[in-house]
C-alpha cells in the first residue's frame, strides 16, 4: 500500500459528467479531435508496453466516438511497425464527428468487427463501446464480444470494457473481459462497482488535458474511497488528551446466547481509539459478558428503559445498536431512545431488520442524531421493502444515495464494492477489500470501528468512509484464514501507516 497523502480525493465521473467535462474542455479551446488523439495515444502507449516488435494487433471499433479512439490506436500502432487488422461495427460512412475525422487517417482496410481474426491476435484492442452504451448488446455487436472473449487472447479495453454499463458496472447482455483498461481523465463508476470492476482488469487513467478544475465542475461528489478523502479528519490524540477527550462508545449486547457480536464491535471501537468503551448488557447476559471483557467496561441494561437510563451519562457519545439484538419492537424502541438522545449512532443487522416495512419510522428518528446505517444487500432490501424508488435504480450508488436522502443517515451499502452515501449527495466506492472478509462477524467489527471514530468526533460520512477503508485494509493485510476476531487486532497496524 502506498499512501499518497498529498493527493486530492480521487473523483469518479459518471457518463453524463464525463460528457460535460469533454464538452467544457472543447469549449475552453481543446478541439474534440485533439482529445480523441490524446485518448488514442494513451491507449497505443499501453498497447506498445504489452507488445513485442511487429506484433499482430486486432482492433474492434464501434459506431460511436469510442470507435474513433480505436481508429487512432490502429493508425498509431501501424506507424510503430505492428501488423494491425481493424474491424468496424456498421460502416465508415455512418461515423460522425471526431470519429469520422479519426477514421480518415486510417489507410488500411476496414473489416466487419464480428469477422476479425481474434484468435490470431497478440493483442486485441476493444473500442466497440464506451460511455455511450445505450442498450443490451445483440446481433453483430454481441457476436463480436463473444468471439473476442472466446479467443482467449489478451484484451486492452478503451475507456471501459464494451458491454459494461459505465454508470452501474452491470453487464448489458454480454461484455468484454479485459486484461487492462485505459480510461480518460477520471475513472468511471464501472471501474469500481461489481461486476464491471472484475471485467476491467488493471485500470489506468490517462491524462488527456482535461483540467482537474473542469472535472470538479462536472462532477465533484463521487469519489474512490481512499485516505485522501478523510485523512485530515482522522482523529489524532493531542499531547494533552485524556481518555474522555477520545469519546465513549456504548455497544448494546444481545441476550445470553447472543453476546459475541457486541464484544466484537466493542473491541474494534477500542482499537480504533475510542477512549472508553462500554457494553450494555441485558441482565441475563452480564455473566457471560463479564467473563470475556477486560479493557471494555460492562453495564447492565434492561431494555429501552435501561438504555434511556444509561444515556443520562452525557459522556457516552456514540452507540452501536443492532448486532444480535433480535428482530422485535424492543429493538425499535431502543433505536428511538438512542436517536432522541442525540448521540452518534451506528445501526446494523437486527436494528435494521426490525424496521422491515417500517422505514418511515427511521426516516423520522434520524433527523435528531448523526447516524450511519450499515446494511448488506439483504438487510437493505428488507428495510426498504415497499420503497421501489429506493430499491429499483440499477446503480448501487443511486440506491445508497436515495436511502441516505430518505433516512437522513449516512448509508454504508456493504459488499465487495461497498458504497458509502451521504444525504448531502457525496458518495464513495470502496475497493481495497478482500473476499476473506466474507466471514461471520466482520460486519459487527465494522460497526465498532465506525462508532469509535464518531466517538472521537469524526463526522459521519468521513467516519463511515474511513471505517470501511480501515476495516478492508485490515482484512486484506491478513488474507486467507481471516476470522472476525483478527480484525480489531489488525487495526493498529493500519492506523500506524495512516498516522505516522
Ligand atoms: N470528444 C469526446 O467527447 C471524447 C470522447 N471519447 C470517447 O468517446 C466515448 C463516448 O462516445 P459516444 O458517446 O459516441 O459513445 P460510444 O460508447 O462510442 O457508443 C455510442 C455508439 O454506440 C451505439 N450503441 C450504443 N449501444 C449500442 C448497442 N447496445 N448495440 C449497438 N450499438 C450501440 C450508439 O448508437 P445509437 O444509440 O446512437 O443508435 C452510438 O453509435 C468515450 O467512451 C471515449 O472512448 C474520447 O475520445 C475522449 C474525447
Ligand atoms: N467479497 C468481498 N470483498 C470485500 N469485502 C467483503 C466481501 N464480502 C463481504 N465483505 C465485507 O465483509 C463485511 C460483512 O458484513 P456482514 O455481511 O454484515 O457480516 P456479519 O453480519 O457476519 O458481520 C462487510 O464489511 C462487507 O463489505
Ligand atoms: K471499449
Amino acid at each position: 500500500m502506498i499512501l499518497r497523502l498529498e493527493m486530492p480525493p480521487e473523483l469518479v465521473l459518471r457518463s453524463q459528467e464525463m460528457k460535460q467535462a469533454d464538452a467544457a474542455s472543447i469549449a475552453a479551446g481543446i478541439p474534440g479531435i485533439e482529445l480523441m488523439r490524446r485518448a488514442g495515444g494513451a491507449v497505443a502507449k499501453a498497447a506498445a508496453e504489452m507488445l513485442t516488435k511487429e506484433a499482430k494487433v486486432v482492433v474492434a471499433a464501434g459506431p460511436g466516438q469510442n470507435g474513433g479512439d480505436g481508429f487512432v490506436v490502429a493508425t498509431l500502432l501501424v506507424r510503430q511497425g505492428h501488423r494491425v487488422s481493424l474491424g468496424l461495427l456498421g460502416n465508415v460512412e455512418r461515423l460522425s464527428g471526431d470519429a469520422a475525422l479519426a477514421a480518415k487517417d486510417w489507410k488500411g482496410p476496414v473489416e466487419a468487427a464480428e469477422d476479425l481474426p481474434f484468435p490470431e491476435a497478440d493483442l486485441i484492442v476493444d473500442a466497440l463501446f464506451g460511455t455511450g452504451i445505450a442498450r443490451d448488446l445483440y446481433g453483430s455487436a454481441r457476436a463480436a464480444v463473444e468471439r473476442m472473449n472466446a479467443s482467449g487472447r489478451p484484451i486492452l479495453a478503451v475507456d471501459l470494457p464494451s458491454g459494461i454499463d459505465g454508470d452501474t458496472g452491470r453487464v448489458r447482455g454480454v461484455a468484454v473481459r479485459a486484461m487492462r483498461t485505459v480510461t480518460f481523465a477520471a475513472r468511471k463508476p464501472c471501474h469500481l462497482l461489481m461486476p464491471g470492476r472484475a471485467f476491467s482488469g488493471d485500470v489506468e487513467v490517462a491524462d488527456i488535458g482535461i483540467t482537474s478544475k473542469t472535472l470538479a465542475a462536472s462532477g465533484g461528489k463521487l469519489f474512490a474511497n481512499a485516505p485522501s478523502l478523510w485523512l485530515d479528519k482522522l482523529p489524532r490524540p493531542e499531547l494533552s488528551s485524556h481518555k474522555y477527550d477520545r469519546g465513549h462508545t456504548l455497544v448494546v449486547s444481545g441476550g445470553a446466547t447472543r453476546t459475541g457480536a457486541a464484544r466484537l464491535a466493542a473491541r474494534a471501537a477500542l482499537r480504533i481509539g475510542s477512549g472508553l468503551v462500554t457494553v450494555a448488557s441485558p441482565p441475563e447476559a452480564l455473566g457471560v459478558n463479564a467473563a470475556q471483557l477486560t479493557a471494555v467496561m460492562l453495564r447492565g441494561c434492561d431494555g429501552p428503559e435501561g438504555l434511556h437510563h444509561i444515556l443520562q451519562d452525557v459522556r457516552l457519545n456514540a452507540l452501536v445498536l443492532g448486532p444480535a439484538l433480535g428482530v422485535h419492537s424492543g429493538t425499535r424502541a431502543m433505536v428511538a431512545v438512542a436517536a432522541h438522545a442525540r448521540r452518534s449512532l451506528v445501526l446494523d443487522a437486527d436494528a435494521l431488520t426490525s424496521f422491515e416495512d417500517l422505514a418511515s419510522e427511521l426516516h423520522q428518528a434520524f433527523h435528531y442524531a448523526p447516524t450511519v446505517l450499515t446494511p448488506h444487500d439483504g438487510e437493505f432490501k428488507r428495510l426498504f421493502n415497499g420503497h421501489p424508488d429506493i430499491l429499483d435504480p440499477e446503480s448501487k450508488i443511486e440506491r445508497a444515495h436515495r436511502a441516505a436522502v430518505y433516512t437522513g443517515a449516512v448509508v454504508v451499502l456493504k459488499g465487495p464494492d461497498t458504497v458509502i452515501a451521504s444525504p448531502d449527495g457525496r458518495a464513495a466506492i470502496n475497493e481495497n477489500g478482500t473476499p476473506y472478509l466474507g466471514t461471520a462477524g466482520t460486519g459487527d467489527t465494522l460497526c465498532g470501528i465506525i462508532a469509535g471514530l464518531m466517538a472521537q468526533g469524526m463526522p459521519p460520512f468521513e467516519a463511515a468512509s474511513a471505517g470501511v477503508w480501515i476495516h478492508a485494509e485490515a482484512g486484506a493485510s491478513f488474507g486467507p484464514g481471516l476470522i472476525a476476531e483478527d480484525l480489531a487486532e489488525l487495526v493498529p497496524g493500519v492506523l500506524r501507516k495512516l498516522l505516522n
